[in-house]
């Protein structure tokens, strides 16, 4: 009988010892967990070019290098946040009021100190930092509507050495003159910046069509988002029904369309690679429409709590195997950290009648944020091939199992600590 050699392990391979949990990646794309694995003493390889090489226990490895003993800390994943703002970053904790008055009375102003370039960096150093301190390796953020601060935050955002997508946010109607980025204007803008920021990283920094909504977007403005996005084979990311009064005066400005989906579905953007925020109120329709075309949704619980837009109906969604990510929503959301997204989406969940137990709300910051955003072959678990985003978190001495720790990072954050955060084999957490 002949018996398979192990493959090779290359010099200069890290190796990291500690706790594992993870979960497993199924076949397939569009489903979004097929369960999780703990490991008590486990060995995380990691190759020099950043891959994960093995992830088994510590006690059958054949790896013979020096160790970085981390034990009885946990190595997971990174959280993937799937949707906030930049420009948002200083006025966390103002989203008190309905939908629409907050955007008028404290995001557009705010929005509007972009075109200062000392501000611009100053919140976009802000803000990298917040999300590395909360254990986010992979973001999908938007920008305001300036293209010189998108650059400052792609550079922020390079720096970091996070995973990101990051857009201009598109608007020309319903926002103060100095937020309107003319269709002619944002083309070109979006264009340049495609140019130098797409595809950066080896693939870690991906631009995103980020047209605002259906009411800060005239017609021509999201045409033109639809075609740079066709053009380029880019994810588009905007807000969807969530709120009542939102969804009504959508309908009245587009009489043409049979609902808010539509708005989008007829003017070319509604695809597989279109993530829509919130995603409230909608209707069978709309839903059976959405997981048709292959689009996903970004669940912002903690916002959709904070304004009052109402609840994400998660069922709809998970049982037509539409991928779901979670998204702290800041500024509307009131923390970077996806431990408190995922407490708040039990939260959300248990207010129309269905328990999310821990494993799913963990499986949903990590693999299912990756699935949403079609980087699962990559990253969002602990599996040999994929890119090593992951975190090492140290919880209580007395949480040592599998069940406890779950439970730690989906309900009980305030006691476990963050210690190290690696994107792509780099520790980007904390650096000197
Ligand atoms: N939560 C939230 N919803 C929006 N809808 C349009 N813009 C925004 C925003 O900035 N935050």
């Amino acid at each position: 009988m002949t018996t398979s050699a192990p493959s090779p392990i290359p010099l200069g391979t890290r190796a990291y010892r500690g706790r594992l949990l993870s979960p497993l990646t199924p076949e397939g794309s569009r489903n979004q967990g097929a369960g999780l694995r703990f490991i008590e003493d486990a060995l995380l390889l990691v190759t020099p070019d950043g891959r994960i090489l093995s992830a088994g226990p510590a006690a059958t490895t054949t790896f013979r290098g020096p160790v970085l003993d981390l034990r009885p800390a946990v190595l997971i994943p990174g959280f993937v946040d799937a949707h906030l703002h930049y420009p948002q970053t200083r006025i966390t904790g103002s989203a008190s009021g309905p939908l629409l008055d907050w955007l008028e009375r404290s995001v557009f102003p705010e929005e509007a100190r972009f075109d200062d370039p000392a501000h611009a960096a100053a919140v976009a150093s802000d803000f990298t930092r917040r999300m590395l301190m909360a254990g986010t390796t992979t973001c999908a953020a938007y920008s305001s509507a300036h293209a010189a601060a998108t650059d400052t935050l792609f550079e922020a955002l390079d720096r970091a050495g996070l995973r990101a997508f990051a857009g201009l946010t598109l608007m020309d109607q319903g926002c103060p003159e100095p937020l309107r980025l003319d269709h002619r204007e944002a083309l070109p803008a979006m264009r340049d910046l495609i140019q130098k920021w797409h595809g950066k990283g080896e693939g870690r920094l991906q631009f995103i069509v980020t047209p605002r909504f259906a009411l800060s977007c005239s017609r021509p403005l999201l045409e033109a988002a639809a075609q740079v996005a066709a053009d380029h084979q880019l994810f588009v990311q905007t807000h969807l029904a969530e709120s009542p009064a939102e969804a009504e005066a959508v309908l009245r400005a587009c009489p043409w369309a049979i609902d808010y989906l539509d708005v989008y579905d007829r003017l070319g953007l509604l695809g597989p690679r279109s993530l829509f925020a919130h995603a409230i109120h909608l209707s069978p329709r709309a839903w059976d429409r959405l997981a048709e075309a292959g689009a996903r949704v970004a669940h912002c619980p903690d916002s959709n709590f904070f304004l009052d837009s109402g609840r994400m109906p998660i069922d709809e969604p998970r049982r037509r195997h539409v991928p779901i990510a979670l998204g702290s929503d800041v500024g509307a959301g009131r923390s970077f950290d996806m431990r408190r997204a995922m407490s708040h989406a039990f939260d959300s969940a248990l207010c129309l009648g269905t328990r999310l137990t821990p494993a799913e709300l963990f499986t949903l910051a990590t693999l299912g944020g990756a699935t949403a955003l079609d980087l699962q072959g990559r990253v969002g678990s602990l599996d040999p091939g994929k890119e090593a985003d992951f975190l090492v978190v140290r919880c209580p001495d007395h949480i040592t199992t599998e069940e406890g720790i779950l439970a730690q990072l989906a309900f009980a954050s305030d006691e476990s600590t963050i210690q190290r955060v690696y994107v792509r084999g780099a520790q980007v957490h904390p650096v000197d």
